[in-house]
């Protein structure tokens, strides 16, 4: 990468701490931090537009409901608005007993008065205060020696201490201490140490268990490694005067993009305590991202203490408040990660649906966990309130085990492998020309709509009627699918119209392959008030079903099963459909069948034997072509889909047509009650597809 400047006389490095016996790297978390929200006030004081008092309610309540135990509503003195948040929330009844509002001051003798008058009659508070201790701060922000750095945070902290128990006398407000020496990974370590013991000295209260004093340690701006915090967080740990008085928080910014580590580090390394934002707000690249924090946990199998299972609320709620979205892959809570566009990663991920149902029902029957192991999938979507909807899409990137996926959610068909690779040529076929993910999905939850865009690519013949529609574009947005695809064609044709007002759509039914023209035209003369000629309605029928055959607009879950359905004409009614059959074993075992079928709706009996019931069947049904016609099956595969007496059959049949100078195939798919004539079906299904000509009955 070419560099503007030599950064190494420009950016001086860390100095890294001597200390080689470090215990952090082999240890292991083992249990949650205590957490601290500071949402409403770090995540709040960095966001352009700070929240307003409606906004905060919202958020507090949030993150009482997530489980948060303490939670730093505000800087009082920083504004009329944070200091009346923080008396609402004071005089409401709306904190939990255990639940204790912490609010943040500098060392300033007015402020931290108008701080302990903001909390003042509350049940529990913590008191925090903070004043910046590196040498970059001591001397270019306050001008301070080290000595009147630590004559501020003594003094100040004497005031605290007297003006909270004066507020406790008063009003009865328990509270606690805690101090930060704010830029605390800049500062020396053993300066670090010092001023620490020395407020604890003059806070004079601090003792082991509810008397614990936090110090809190913050990487204010991240400025190294993680391994260099945990290293800080160690010697910090080690050598501050009795540590069983105090609780050692982390503050970890996000400057490097390594603030989960870094928390996660420095917890190994000792720490008790963290504090961040839900979904990482926070000054410049933010603070440490607590819901990333708690799921990381989660995945470990260690219970965070915290609630995120309605993950989706939380983002709604968090998004609102803060006004910022959430990147698409951002760790847990972004709508792309669980997602898998890749062919190699949806057959993994299949395969690992597949093996897990069978290893959960062996250890449920020997009383043995059911561990979660799918290959890409670190967390189980259910965990956090997500269906597997998402797990797959499909794009021109996708392979067959994806696309399998997708059917055996839908339609409960697993298809054997050869079906998959032939579905796979018919979809990437659509993907690759559509050059685009096949998706419907517009807005979210109960609002998701499907969009539909389609080209009118069928010419009215302009001499038999009114209007031109060829090439016309049009779009279209329903609930329903098929009702938006007809949206978008009747859009279309109101564009080729052009002279004519666009009427609004009220369109309610959804239209397709199996609508009629004079459905077709009935919906025109609703919904545009068009009464078109019969000629027009018959060119647009075509329109329409070719819109709906084509798929001319991006493909859904469900769009993707109905072209399966279309493709293999599953459930779909064809030219060849069974009645009923009579099955018989001869002596030598071989099979005879007389079976009813209808012909292009026609009824016939047709008679054949054969080795097994497939072959009886197929033996008569060739019978009925033109020509030297034999039918063989090339593939078969069948299973049950369901449980009990609502199992049913599904079979799968690729049939080979050997004629005079053709050789063709068809797969063909049925499903059945009856295993045997699941298997004609399949069989039929798979003869609509080829092209036959039918001797005359
Ligand atoms: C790393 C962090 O996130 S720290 C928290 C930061 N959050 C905020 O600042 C949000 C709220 N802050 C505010 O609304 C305002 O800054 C106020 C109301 C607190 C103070 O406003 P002002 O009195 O106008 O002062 P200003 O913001 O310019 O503060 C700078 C002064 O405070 C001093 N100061 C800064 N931090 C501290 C501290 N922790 N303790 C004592 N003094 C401090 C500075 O040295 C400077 O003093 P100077 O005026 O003698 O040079
Ligand atoms: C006030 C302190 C804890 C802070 O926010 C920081 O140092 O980042
Ligand atoms: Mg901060």
């Amino acid at each position: 990468m070419p560099m503007l400047l030599d950064p190494s006389r420009k950016y001086k490095r860390y100095i890294p701490l001597n200390l080689p016996d470090r215990t952090w790297p082999s240890k292991t978390l083992e249990r949650p931090p205590i957490w601290l929200s500071t949402d409403l006030r770090d995540g709040n004081q960095a966001l352009a537009n700070p929240m307003t008092i409606e906004q905060k309610w919202r958020f507090f309540k949030l993150l009482v409901k997530c489980g948060f135990k303490e939670i730093e509503i505000a800087y009082p003195a920083a504004s009329d608005t944070d200091f009346g948040f923080v008396r609402q929330i004071v005089e409401s009844d709306e904190v939990p007993d255990d639940v204790w509002l912490q609010v943040l001051t500098p060392a300033r003798a007015d402020l931290i008065k108008r701080t302990i008058d903001a909390v003042a009659g509350s049940k529990k508070a913590i008191l925090h205060m903070y004043n910046a201790t590196s040498p970059c701060f001591r001397d270019v922000v306050f001008r301070n020696s080290k000595e009147k750095t630590l004559e501020l945070a003594i003094t100040h902290t004497k005031l605290v201490r007297q003006l909270t128990d004066e507020c406790t006398a008063k009003y009865g407000t328990e509270f606690r201490y805690e101090y930060s020496p704010e830029t605390f990974s800049q500062t020396e370590p053993e300066f670090a140490i010092e001023i620490c013991n020395a407020v604890k000295e003059a806070w004079g209260r601090a003792g082991p268990g509810p008397d614990r004093i936090i110090f809190n340690l913050p990487a204010t701006v991240e400025i190294a490694t993680p391994n260099h915090y945990a290293d800080q967080i160690e010697h910090f740990s080690r050598n501050i005067k009795d540590r069983e008085h105090i609780i050692i928080s982390l503050h970890p910014h996000n400057d490097r993009g390594t603030a989960i580590a870094a928390a996660e580090l420095a917890q190994m390394a000792g720490a008790d305590r963290v504090e961040g934002c839900v979904f990482g707000n926070g000054e410049r690249t933010g603070n440490v991202d607590l819901a990333n924090l708690a799921f990381n946990l989660y995945t470990q199998g260690i219970s965070p203490n915290l609630d995120f299972s309605d993950l989706q609320s939380v983002i709604d709620i968090v998004t609102s408040c803060n006004d910022l979205p959430i990147h698409p892959r951002h760790p847990y809570a972004g709508d792309l990660v669980f997602t898998a566009f890749s062919g190699s990663h949806q057959d993994a991920i299949k395969k690992g649906f597949e093996a897990q149902i069978q290893r959960h029902k062996a250890n449920a029957e020997k009383g043995e966990p059911q561990w979660w192991d799918i290959p890409y999938l670190p967390i189980d979507p259910a965990d956090i309130g997500c269906t597997y909807e998402a797990v797959i899409r499909v794009n021109s990137q996708s392979g067959k085990g994806g696309i399998a996926y997708i059917i055996k959610q839908h339609l409960g068909l697993d298809l054997p492998r050869k079906l998959q690779v032939s579905f796979y040529q018919v979809i990437q076929d659509i993907a690759d020309r559509e050059a685009r993910e096949m998706t419907h999905s517009i807005g979210e939850g109960s609002n998701v709509r499907a969009a539909s865009y389609v080209e009118l690519t069928s010419p009215a013949d302009k001499t038999k009627s009114d209007v031109a529609v060829a090439g016309s574009w049009g779009v279209g947005v329903d609930s329903d699918i098929s009702a938006s695809g007809l949206r978008a064609v009747l859009s279309a044709v109101c564009n080729a119209i052009g002279d004519r007002p666009l009427p609004e759509l009220q369109l309610n039914i959804g239209f397709g392959v199996k609508s009629t023209e004079a459905d077709i035209a009935d919906a025109i003369l609703h919904t545009l008030k068009l009464e078109i000629p019969r000629k027009l309605s018959t060119s647009f029928f075509e329109v329409v079903q070719r819109a709906a055959r084509d798929a001319n607009y991006p493909l859904a879950l469900d769009e993707l099963s109905n072209l399966f359905a279309r493709t293999y004409r599953y459930e779909i009614p064809g030219r060849f459909e069974l009645v009923d059959f009579n099955l018989s074993s001869l002596e030598d075992k071989r099979k005879t069948i007389q079976a009813n079928i209808t012909v292009d709706g026609k009824p016939r009996t047709i008679h054949g034997e054969g080795n097994g019931p497939i072959s009886a069947f197929i033996n008569a049904l060739q019978s009925q072509f033109v020509g030297e016609v034999t039918l063989s099956v090339k593939e078969f595969a069948e299973h049950a889909i369901g449980e009990g007496s609502d199992t049913v059959a599904a079979s799968y049949i690729e049939l080979l047509r050997v004629s005079e100078n053709e050789r063709s195939t068809a797969w063909g798919v049925g499903v059945d009650s009856d295993t045997t004539r699941v298997n004609y079906k399949a069989v039929l299904s798979a003869a609509n597809s080829l092209d036959l000509k039918v001797r005359e009955a």
